[in-house]
């Protein structure tokens, strides 16, 4: 019974990870160490904090929390008097959390957390008994891809976001996945946001003419460059016609039967240039076995439930994935895990 209260607790207060990491975001705790250069001891980084003078003796308590859940790492440091003292520096992930480290995904982060975003999750419960799509539409009375066209905020919210982590993962799509793109003359990124992974696949591969679609109110003020282009659009409606058609982080955020009806689209519009195409697809493929890495898996079964939240979408199986390839026509698929919790996913006519 006291490991189940403790289990309990633990549930009760794990947004404490989250508020913290955040504050300590929001507190440029992580750019001030990575600033000092070397490891930094807490007196010197209270020291160079904005923080008012009478809450310096609580930096302690968040740091150590953070430390705790592997944000900072320890080393002794000398102090000028040479008495030894614990210095923090950086790990990967707080490294990741720096403004302007190449991989940055704190705009992801830190918008993530807005309250347009999180309030729908306080409305889980009353989803669960009334006839809303999704809780976003019980708090916000409207589905976040219209509500987003009507608030300029939540567009600017969503697609930094999205171009956040478009950003990190770009890079490794490329280097990892060259041959995917390789011999292609023509990709349409669907509901490419404002085109940042486009982007860095029309740079590595000049040969390749890639056209973003995205809803009109997204791509309204982008320009395109030499083989790049914006098409606003409706992907329900037409696909325009490519040897390759991409998609991040969009089936997820739709039901099977709107999967289908986006896949048929996506068929119609890789046919309709007479030559063998495919789909490209980055997204999670859900870990049957949860045992092989329970982190991932637990990452994993939160998106699940936040696309369930913010857009009647899901997570998916390989199962499931199978089923809605087949069930759209298409004969075959390949699965490249090599994006951690997610994977590259061809997909044959
Ligand atoms: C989760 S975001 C993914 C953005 C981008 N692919 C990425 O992962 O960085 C989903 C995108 O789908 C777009 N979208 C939603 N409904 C759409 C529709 N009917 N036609 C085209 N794009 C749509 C949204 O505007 C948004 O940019």
């Amino acid at each position: 019974m006291l490991k189940a209260q403790c289990h309990i607790w633990n549930h009760m207060y794990s947004f404490v990870n989250t508020v913290s990491l955040k504050c300590a975001v929001d507190l440029d705790i992580f750019e001030t160490i990575h600033k000092h250069g070397k490891p930094m001891s807490l007196s010197q980084l209270i020291a160079s904090l904005q923080i008012h003078p009478s809450k310096t003796t609580f930096i302690h308590r968040l740091i150590r929390i953070l430390t705790h859940s592997d944000f900072f790492a320890t080393t002794n440091v000398a102090d000028n008097n040479n008495e030894i003292e614990i210095g923090y520096v950086l790990t990967d992930s707080s490294m990741l959390l720096l403004k302007e480290h190449p991989l940055s995904i704190r705009t992801f982060f830190v918008n993530s957390l807005d309250p347009i975003l999180t309030n729908p999750w306080n409305k889980l419960s009353t989803w669960y008994k009334n006839e809303d799509p999704t809780p976003f539409e019980t708090e916000h009375g409207i589905m976040v891809w219209e509500y987003g066209g009507r608030e300029p905020r939540l567009n600017h919210l969503i697609n930094d976001a999205m171009a956040s982590d478009a950003r990190f993962i770009s890079e490794m799509v490329i280097e990892k996945c060259k041959g995917v793109f390789e011999g292609l003359e023509s990709l349409v990124d669907v509901g490419g946001g404002n085109g940042t992974l486009a982007k860095a696949i029309a740079k590595s591969f000049p040969q390749l003419e890639c056209t973003v679609l995205d809803q009109p109110h997204v791509v309204a003020d982008l320009e395109g460059s030499d083989n790049l282009k914006y098409v606003g659009g409706n992907m329900f409606e037409a696909i325009p016609p490519a040897d390759a058609v991409l998609m991040k982080g969009i089936l997820h955020d739709w039901n099977d039967k709107e999967c289908i009806n986006i896949l048929k689209k996506s068929n119609e519009a890789i046919l309709s240039k007479g030559k063998e195409g495919k789909l490209i697809i980055i997204d999670m493929v859900v870990q049957e076995d949860e045992k092989e890495d329970p982190e991932l898996v637990e990452t994993q079964l939160f998106f699940d439930l936040l696309m369930l939240v913010m857009a009647a979408g899901k997570e998916r199986s390989e199962k499931e994935w199978a089923k809605l390839f087949f069930s759209a026509g298409f004969s075959d698929y390949k699965i490249i895990p090599v994006l951690g919790m997610r994977s590259v996913i061809e997909v044959y006519p």
